[in-house]
């Protein structure tokens, strides 16, 4: 594993300990859940964020359901309700309801607690080693140069050395990064927060920017390309990513400037056609009228707080996973 890699989550047989992402970069707060509901509060509050690592945080989440309440091992009904709730956490990234219906599907065959936790345990391996791939074939393809990235794709995110950002750690250990342009995405700022917090730990060069300036660098030749995570990929390639994703693909594609999406392939759902039909999230809109814990405009100013956005394929050079890298039409074609 990549020598600056940090781990995020730990599993212990009666709790997940959680470094808690709404206290960084001031603070490394950990936090030891022993329950669904508090995983579930969790993910609702950011405090772990990044699809895969939610996925792998929901699966481990019904594990304690049923570490906690063993009926549910022979009882179906409760245990896919139980599921479902946990599911329910957030709408958007397909991880969450991709982790925990591995281990739904796993109760089905074996019912041994430990054999469960070990199960789960090994998707998180998994993970790990998904991203490593993911981090070497996105290297290959990317222009060596200046690559500018949105919200926080690292460890955090997404076990091991990360999606996009692991993309960007491993062109810095071929020397073929100049410098990451991190826009701050606001309003929660996971790039300011912590990417910037990640980069740091890895002495990588960057610069941070607001979202808003994404068009300017590009105008002026500055970026080399863009590379950004993915919550969920539509069967055609659309991308659901974090909002602001689609106005830096949007300059990017003006300015012909390629656009990468790194994703692990349990990112991608085959079940829908398009972005359309991507539930895109609707958080509070407190979050928009503050910066952090700072009010930035009155109180009951009117607001719209939408947690993602869809990039269209066509605005998306490739996608990367850990089995290659494809353009958007090829997508359907991995359906096995
Ligand atoms: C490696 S997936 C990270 C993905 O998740 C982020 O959203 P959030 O911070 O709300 O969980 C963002 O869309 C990232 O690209």
């Amino acid at each position: 594993m990549h020598k600056h890699i940090f781990e995020a989550m730990k599993f212990k047989k009666d709790s997940l300990l959680l470094l808690d992402q709404t206290k960084l970069p001031f603070e490394e707060v950990w936090l030891e859940l022993s329950n669904a509901d508090m995983i579930i509060e969790a993910i609702q509050n950011l405090r772990v964020r990044g699809a895969p690592a939610i996925g792998i945080c929901g699966a481990f989440a019904l594990y304690l359901s049923i570490y906690n309440d063993n009926k549910l091992l022979v009882d179906e009904i409760s245990l896919k309700r139980e599921a479902n709730r946990i599911k329910g956490s957030r709408p958007t990234a397909i991880n969450l309801s991709w982790g925990v219906d591995k281990v739904v599907d796993f109760v089905g065959k074996c019912i041994n607690l430990n054999e469960i936790f070990d199960f789960v345990y090994s998707l998180y391996l998994q993970e790990i080693e998904i991203n490593e791939k993911i981090a070497i074939n996105g290297a290959k393809v990317l222009p060596e140069g200046s690559i500018l990235t949105h919200c926080n794709t690292g460890s955090l995110a997404a076990p091991g050395i990360g999606t996009a950002l692991g993309v960007i750690r491993k062109m810095f250990q071929m020397r073929k990064l100049n410098l990451v342009y991190v826009s701050e995405t606001r309003p929660l700022l996971q790039g300011a927060r912590l990417t910037v917090f990640e980069l740091e730990r890895d002495a990588i060069p960057y610069k941070l920017i607001v979202d808003s300036a994404s068009g300017m660098l590009m105008r002026n030749f500055m970026v080399d390309a863009v590379i950004v995570g993915a919550d969920r990929i539509a069967a055609n390639g659309d991308t659901a990513n974090k909002i602001g994703t689609f106005m830096h693909a949007l300059a990017a594609n003006f300015y012909n400037v390629p656009f990468y999406v790194a994703a692990p392939m349990s990112t991608i759902d085959f079940s829908i056609a398009t972005g359309e039909e991507i539930p895109i999230e609707e958080r509070d809109k407190a979050e928009v009228i503050r910066c952090m814990s700072s009010l930035t405009c009155k109180d009951d100013t009117s607001a719209l707080n939408y947690a993602f956005d869809i990039t269209p394929a066509k605005f998306i050079k490739a996608i990367i996973t850990e089995n290659g890298v494809y353009s958007p039409n090829e997508i359907l074609t991995l359906l096995d």
